[in-house]
């Protein structure tokens, strides 16, 4: 644990003296600080008075009375910086968010994992094809994805492109979400064809039918009677988050703001530490106990509670609400037997975070041909058994984070429209993890309404 003269030596760069893993080690040193020297002058992409007003609705979410949708790429590219990749990616979440809306009967916090999601620790740091063993893609913002040398060499310029795209990614949701987007607010008007397809179950349909309409109904009369709860509930306030992986990248725009205390990471509304770099005397950890954003840290299943005590200690010393998420992802498999005991602990300790659950990272698998994928059945018991878990714990979960695209990719197998092992090459397109595609991700929110309502 951080002792208290460690505490106070904190600073935006003070996480250069702990050991930082993965970390892009760059030949260049001097582009590499012409790079952070830019950065560092560009303007923020964000507020830390949106900061801040995240961090209340994080707080509501722990006490239960928010939930939060938590989605995108599993790494965002530099390439797909284009408006109707991210539109499609915006109605996607907005769309599940007002399932969720009405499903579970409360407002939902709604964070895309965007507009800065390019950096990725990897499994292995060489990939090799062909007997030709290059380093692996670390994410747009680090190196290039096609293999070959000139691509895979790290660039340290990437960093400040990956900060010129986000900002260009931000301006575009801001103006789609202040023009109103407004068909999002009418389920009759989305692509519901999911519900026609053959494999879904005839009383499965109907409910979802049923559900869609309602809302949209309920949304019709509200806006007639000019209601404002249509408006609190369908309101759009967006954030954005990403890992906060590479500490050259997130420290650059890390500031004072006149007449706020502390210091603020102006790159994301909400950064978060991976399962690979939650080193409690790691370098992610010390550049993330002196950030004023709410931040999350994802724990998988070998996370002893102490670790987690630990972590939260070393993250929100003063119990700040709404400051600190913690991201389980166990797997469907282990979620049952590893949740419970961090659960126990946290509640016993009388500590605030709020609690989501990410069903992806655990549930990853690879087919014979050697593809990663994921199936939408372990996804969703990975979410069930988290609910369960909360329920048994007196614990709240307090949403969900997905990867997820609004394309039609195929890259997770099941749900209604049915990929298979053998359909996964049709439109296999993630330069890193699998994500759910369009309908999936619906209909993934019609089953969380489902399970979430009347809690
Ligand atoms: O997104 C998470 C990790 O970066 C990813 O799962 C690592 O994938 P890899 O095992 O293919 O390196
Ligand atoms: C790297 C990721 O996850 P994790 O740290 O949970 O493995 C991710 O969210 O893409
Ligand atoms: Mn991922």
């Amino acid at each position: 644990m951080p002792t208290p003269e460690t505490q106070s030596a904190w600073n935006p760069t003070s996480w250069r003296e702990k050991i930082a893993a993965h970390q892009t080690v760059y030949e260049d040193r001097e582009a590499v600080a012409r790079a952070v020297e830019k950065l560092g002058g560009f303007p923020p992409l964000v507020t830390s008075g949106e900061i801040e007003h995240l961090k209340a609705n994080l707080a509501e979410a722990q006490e239960g009375r928010r939930f939060v949708l938590q989605g995108g790429d599993c790494a965002e590219r530099l390439d797909d910086c284009r408006p109707q990749v991210i539109a499609n990616k915006l109605k996607i979440l907005l769309q599940m968010s007002l399932v969720l809306v009405h499903g579970l009967r409360q407002p939902v916090v709604r964070i895309g994992r965007f507009a800065g999601q390019y950096a990725k620790p990897r499994s292995s740091p060489t990939e090799t094809r062909d007997g030709v063993t290059l380093p692996s893609y670390f994410g747009d913002l680090v190196n290039r994805w096609d293999f070959d040398e000139a691509s895979r060499r790290p660039d340290p310029h990437l960093m400040v492109r990956g900060y010129q795209h986000a900002a260009v990614t931000l301006n575009f949701i801001r103006s789609l979400i202040d023009g109103g987007f407004a068909d999002l607010h009418h389920p009759e008007r989305w692509d519901l064809s999911f519900l026609d397809h053959d494999s879904m179950d005839e009383r499965a349909r109907a409910r979802y039918q049923a559900m869609a309409s309602e809302l949209s109904g309920a949304i019709t009369f509200m806006e007639a009677l000019g209601d404002k709860t249509v408006d609190d509930l369908t309101r759009v306030d967006f954030f954005t988050s990403h890992e906060g992986l590479n500490l050259l990248y997130e420290s650059a725009q890390t500031r004072t703001v006149p007449r706020r205390e502390g210091y603020y990471n102006l790159t994301t509304h909400f950064p978060w530490i991976g399962e690979r770099t939650r080193d409690l005397n790691g370098a992610h950890v010390e550049y993330f106990r002196g950030i004023r954003n709410p931040v999350g840290v994802k724990v998988g299943p070998k996370t002893a509670p102490a670790d987690v005590l630990a972590l939260i200690e070393a993250l929100n010393p003063t119990d700040e609400p709404g400051k600190l998420a913690l991201i389980h992802r166990m797997g469907a498999k282990d979620v049952r037997t590893a949740l419970p005991p961090l659960l126990e602990a946290v509640h016993k300790s009388g500590k605030r975070v709020l609690w989501l659950c990410d069903p992806m990272h655990g549930n990853t698998v690879g087919t014979a041909s050697g593809i990663k994928t994921r199936n939408f059945d372990d996804i969703l018991a990975e979410i069930t058994g988290a609910f369960d878990a909360h329920d048994e714990a007196g614990t709240r979960l307090g949403g969900v984070h997905f990867e997820l695209t609004g394309e039609d990719v195929t890259e997770c197998v099941g749900g209604a429209t049915d990929v298979t092992e053998d359909t996964l090459h049709t439109n296999y397109v993630s330069q890193c993890d699998p994500r759910l595609n369009y309908h999936q991700g619906l209909q993934m929110a019609f089953l969380i309404a489902e399970r979430g309502r009347g809690r």
